[in-house]
């Protein structure tokens, strides 16, 4: 199908080299060569060819995901793939924008057996649940807890003289709910999305369970039902941590999808007129949809950047851990609990804005966007609730503020803290990253030592700190998402002074992204900056027009950029956001495939035939 001329014109422009920066987000030219093998193992192979998934219901979803899903496996084994993102790689090409219905089986099952059975244990289960000979889920939440895991009601009760454990979820609150890949006692009901996945609901009614069924690496019951402590009783915590860790690339990624046909999309569609007689612009020319999606864009790259870091970061510290050594486990969970919450949060937001950036169209099912959004929205909940885990990197940031005052050296990540920042210079419309960097570490630090002296004042008056922390619970979470907002910067301003040195031309693009990121975060919050004097009317005002003059020089960078994401239409699956921008003839070639025309009216005809026969 021939190229639509207005992306063929957008691909001429440009100053980077598109491939390079795709071998740059897949970590080299090997792993993006890799990564186009397996997709089109994928992409070739009639098994993975069936029904277009939008047009089917629950039941039918399933099934059809379920038959893909099991394909994949066979697909990762017959290529002996071991590498969690090459399986990913499969696993997406095949998934159309879903969630598969044995996902929890590989994130949620294998991962803690993984981490915390041990090694007789791992013969037992580990080994056969990595060939899926068994398959198994995670069944934490009940029906009545889910953030509050001290509050869950499940018992388990040791029977010395069988050697067991009896199970029973004794109340109607404690059944076990959510419970994703959960094929055995009943399905939880239709959901907003993730209809891929069958979450389940489990009572458990004195199910006995031999006492070696408790994972054993870390804490275990001796036969006479001695509980030995894990050494460090937070490890059990390390399932969800290990998920938490890998969802800021998840985000990235669906925020990249959504982005790629938003902008793509922006591109072929002309409306309106700016001067008459002059035709219909692409609405990308407008500035209020670059002031919509380019912002998007920047953060699609920033989380991109951050969510590789984070996954490096968590896998060295896991491999720390293996070695027993413990000292770095709070900064893990409380870096990924905040880059998980708001990396997920600001994805399910920008997903929705490039939905409505594409008009009527994007609500269609064509677009795919109403699909990358109600399956990815349930990462603000799940594994973790958004506001449940910022809380917990404020309560660490708390204890950042004493340790400061008591001089106990900090983490990395949250070094900044101790530093002094002052800026003296008045802003011109061409701030750096650097400086925009410093302005965002400069207002973490200030939010924390202003919410830590709420907090303190409260502890000296009730002596309660949980009172303390739940009379400022709003401002505490602020304060997480400031120094998450902090972290991200960091990131992405650290592996741009990274590629600067290496590919000049496609780090002065990123720059340029970067720059997008930190302004639209220092004019999110312009208040505090004015508040806490480190900026006057003059610099916003001045940030301001750099955004409007950077929206200008990413302008014709802006299909190259989401080029560099280097979806495949396949797995893109959207008819906005197909390479070659043939959108208007393939919407009307989908909506004429849809079942919907092509089942018989003879319902239509008998309802209003009713009306017919009545008296009008
Ligand atoms: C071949 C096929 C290929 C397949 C390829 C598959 C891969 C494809 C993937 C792509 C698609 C992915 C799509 C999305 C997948 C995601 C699916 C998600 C499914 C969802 C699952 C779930 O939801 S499971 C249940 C999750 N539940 C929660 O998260 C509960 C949240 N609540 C809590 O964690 C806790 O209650 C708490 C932390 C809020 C409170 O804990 P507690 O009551 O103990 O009190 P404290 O706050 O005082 O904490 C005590 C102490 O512990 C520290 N701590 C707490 N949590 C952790 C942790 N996780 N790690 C380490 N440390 C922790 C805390 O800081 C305190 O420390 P102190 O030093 O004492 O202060
Ligand atoms: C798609 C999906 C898949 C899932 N898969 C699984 C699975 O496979 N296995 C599993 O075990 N679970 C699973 N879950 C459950 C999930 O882990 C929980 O829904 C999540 O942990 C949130 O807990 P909750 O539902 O009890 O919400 P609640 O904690 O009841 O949250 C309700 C509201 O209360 C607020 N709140 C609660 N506590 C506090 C507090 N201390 N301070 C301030 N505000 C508070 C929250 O911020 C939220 O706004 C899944 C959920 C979803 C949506």
């Amino acid at each position: 199908m021939p190229m639509n001329p207005d992306l063929e014109k957008e691909r001429q422009g440009g100053t980077f080299d598109v491939e390079q920066l795709t071998h740059i987000l897949d970590g080299g030219r090997d792993k993006t060569l890799k990564r186009h093998f397996l997709e089109q193992e994928v992409l070739k192979d009639p098994v993975f060819r069936g029904p277009d998934t939008r047009f089917l219901s629950r039941e039918e979803l399933f099934g059809e995901l379920l038959r893909k899903h099991v394909a994949v496996i066979k697909k990762t084994q017959e290529l002996s793939i071991d590498d969690i993102n090459e399986a990913s790689t499969i696993y997406s090409a095949a998934m159309n924008n879903n969630v598969g219905p044995l996902t929890l089986h590989s994130v949620a099952f294998v991962a803690p057996l993984d981490l915390m059975a041990d090694d007789e244990q791992k013969k037992k289960w580990l080994i056969p649940a990595k060939k899926y000979e068994i398959i198994g889920c995670y069944a934490q939440t009940e029906l009545g807890h889910g953030s509050f895991i001290r509050g869950l009601e499940t018992r388990a009760d040791y029977d010395v003289n069988t050697q067991q454990f009896v199970l029973n979820t004794p109340t109607e609150t404690a059944i076990k709910w959510w419970v994703g890949g959960c094929v055995a006692v009943g399905d939880i009901g239709p959901k907003f999305g993730f209809g891929g996945v069958d979450n389940g609901y489990l009572c458990l009614n004195n199910v006995r369970i031999p006492r070696d069924n408790l994972l054993a690496k870390t804490g275990k019951v001796l036969e006479d039902g001695t509980y030995v402590k894990p050494e460090n009783p937070k490890v059990v915590y390390g399932s969800m941590l290990g998920i938490r860790a890998a969802l800021p690339k998840v985000g990235a990624y669906n925020l990249s999808k959504a982005v790629t046909i938003a902008i793509r999309y922006s591109c072929v569609r002309h409306q309106s007129e700016i001067k008459p007689g002059c035709g219909e612009p692409q609405v990308l020319d407008y500035q209020t949809q670059q002031h919509k999606l380019f912002p998007l864009l920047a953060t699609a790259y920033a989380f991109h950047t951050v969510g590789v870091w984070m996954l490096d970061f968590h896998s060295t510290v896991m491999n720390e851990i293996n070695e027993g050594h413990y000292h770095r486990l709070a900064e893990d969970h409380v870096l990924a609990a905040g880059l998980k919450a708001v990396i997920n949060w600001k994805t399910h937001e920008g997903i929705e804005i490039c939905r409505f950036s594409c008009g009527g169209h994007g609500y269609s099912l064509a677009s795919s966007l109403p699909v990358i959004y109600v399956n990815h929205v349930a990462n603000s909940t799940a594994e973790g609730e958004t506001v449940i885990l910022l809380l917990q990197t404020a309560v660490y940031l708390m204890k950042c503020v004493i340790d400061l005052e008591q001089g106990t050296p900090l983490d990395p990540s949250v070094a900044y803290l101790d530093q002094s920042f002052s800026k003296s210079e008045q802003w011109c419309s061409d701030v750096d990253m650097h400086s925009l960097l410093k302005a965002i570490q400069f207002r973490s630090k200030k939010f924390t030592e202003y919410v830590s002296s709420f907090v303190k004042k409260e502890l000296m008056a009730t002596g309660n700190q949980q009172l303390a922390f739940n009379k400022h619970k709003v401002i505490l979470v602020e304060c997480a998402k400031a120094h998450t907002e902090a972290v991200i910067m960091n990131a992405f301003v650290t592996k741009v002074d990274e590629i600067l040195q290496s590919n000049p031309s496609v780090g002065k693009v990123l720059s340029l992204l970067c720059q997008i990121y930190g302004v639209t975060e220092i004019l999110a919050h312009s208040g505090d900056y004015i508040q806490y004097e480190y900026l006057r009317k003059i610099d916003l005002d001045n940030i301001q027009d750099q955004l409007f003059k950077l929206y200008t020089y990413i302008r014709p960078e802006a299909v190259l950029l989401v080029d560099a994401f280097d979806f495949h239409d396949e797995v893109l699956k959207s008819i906005l956001g197909r390479y070659d921008g043939q959108v208007y003839e393939n919407m009307f070639k989908w909506a004429k495939a849809s079942p919907f025309n092509k089942q018989d009216q003879g319902t239509f005809r008998k309802y209003i035939q009713q009306l017919k026969q009545a008296k009008l």
